[in-house]
């Protein structure tokens, strides 16, 4: 009892839903869930294009097993090793013993190491093809998007591009599996937390990628999470490119850390100074109360950012600290920056979150404001004055 679905004759959709788990990765929420996609071509050979996370693996094979009515399995493709999507390859490997697994010289190892499989590989390496009958699978290396030995594959009589985590989404498949299907908008928000958290600081190497695909001609592109794209594939590889060039639209993030409320007074100041001055987008977000991936992910949106913090025992508030030193490690760069910061006796956190956009090279729009005590008349105007330099460096840009 299951009614197959396809992406076209032969290539059916396998994958699963997961709205159990809390945190992918073990740290990124998932208020709206994730789907593991997986996909199979049942040609004169059959192969399966990825698993899925290894709980999930019984309902998976269960839809796996309908498609194919008794055949066996001749290759699965392991375009990513990350293990919701490899997690069920050594179980499937004891199912269909003849079959060959798909993967390039970087796969291999980490077959071995994961699951102890030191056989029946069939190594591919960019360009290579493998015939499954009608239709054939050609191979496309992307290091790093988003682990080294990433790769995606080509379907060439559908034009199908089997993209691995490139162009994933959080949230679940809601009865729809393609974005024509699906309320698009809804995921768009989702799809942005996925690529800034999970691959966002890869921007070279999406861009590297950006270009070795461009010269393909994609019909449907379909990812290992979240919709199939045949709608809106060109603006999806749109959003991609600005992304991955941490190009912002115009906007600004006002993210503070605050125990006592006198840096937050100051990102109010702030950011009523933005929208005055004629910026509508505008975010403001206490690092304490929100998950660092919405905060990240809207940083990835908008091209302004305001980080507040206080000192706190000489350094920055360790919420601020986290997000910030993120930010940091993933390279984020490309903004319009501000500071503010609040501290009793000897202030550190303005010019620890200096230092940080310096490295970024991100550019300051104004001098930073650092308070002592509480937010007094002149700071409150400098506060002003950030904002209206943030608002007028973004409205010199339209
Ligand atoms: C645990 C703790 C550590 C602090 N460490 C420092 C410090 O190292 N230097 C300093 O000048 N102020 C320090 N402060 C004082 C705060 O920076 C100051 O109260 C500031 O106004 C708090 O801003 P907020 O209301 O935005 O939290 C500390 C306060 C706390 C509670």
């Amino acid at each position: 009892m299951y009614r197959p679905v396809n992406l076209s004759e032969d290539i059916f959709y396998v994958g699963v839903n997961d709205r159990r788990t809390n945190l992918f990765e073990n740290m990124w929420p998932l208020d709206r869930g994730v789907s593991y996609n997986s996909y199979v071509i049942a040609d004169e050979k059959v192969a399966i294009v990825d698993t899925v996370e290894a709980g999930h693996f019984e309902k998976w094979i269960a839809k796996v097993r309908a498609i194919l009515n008794g055949r066996p399995v001749d290759y699965l493709v392991v375009n990513h090793m990350e293990p919701d999507h490899s997690g069920a390859i050594r179980i499937l490997t004891e199912l269909y013993p003849e079959m060959k697994i798909v993967g390039n010289k970087k796969t291999v190892p980490m077959i071995e190491g994961y699951y102890g499989i030191t056989g029946n590989f069939e190594l591919v390496k960019e360009g290579d093809t493998i015939d499954l009958g009608k239709r054939k699978l050609t191979f496309y290396t992307v290091p790093m998007v988003h682990w080294p030995e990433s790769m995606v594959c080509f379907e060439e009589t559908n034009k199908i591009l089997f993209s691995s985590d490139a162009f994933g989404s959080f949230g679940t498949l809601d009865g729809g599996i393609f974005d024509d299907e699906l309320d698009f908008e809804h995921y768009i928000d989702e799809m942005r937390r996925y690529y800034s958290n999970i691959v966002g600081k890869y921007g070279n190497p999406v861009q590297k990628a950006l270009q070795k695909l461009g010269g393909l001609d994609i019909k449907m592109v379909a990812p290992s999470h979240g919709p199939i794209y045949r709608e809106n594939i060109g603006r999806m590889i749109d959003m991609y490119d600005k992304w991955s060039k941490y190009e912002g639209e115009e906007g600004v993030v006002v993210a503070y850390a605050s125990m006592y409320g006198n840096t937050e007074e100051m990102a109010e100041v702030t950011a009523r100074a933005i929208t005055e001055s004629g910026i509508k987008n505008v975010r403001v977000y206490d690092v304490s109360k929100t998950h660092p991936s919405y905060i990240i992910s809207d940083i990835f949106k908008f091209k302004g950012l305001i980080l507040g913090s206080p000192t706190y025992s000489n350094e920055l508030h360790p919420n601020m600290e986290a997000l910030a030193l993120k930010l940091e490690h993933m390279g984020v760069t490309n903004h319009y920056f501000g500071v503010l910061g609040s501290f009793t006796w000897a202030g550190a956190s303005v010019k620890k979150l200096r230092e940080i956009g310096e490295t970024l090279k991100w550019e300051e729009v104004a001098e930073a404001v650092e308070e002592k005590h509480a937010l007094k008349e002149d700071k409150y105007e400098a506060c002003w004055q950030l904002g209206v330099a943030m608002a007028e460096k973004l409205k010199a840009e339209r």
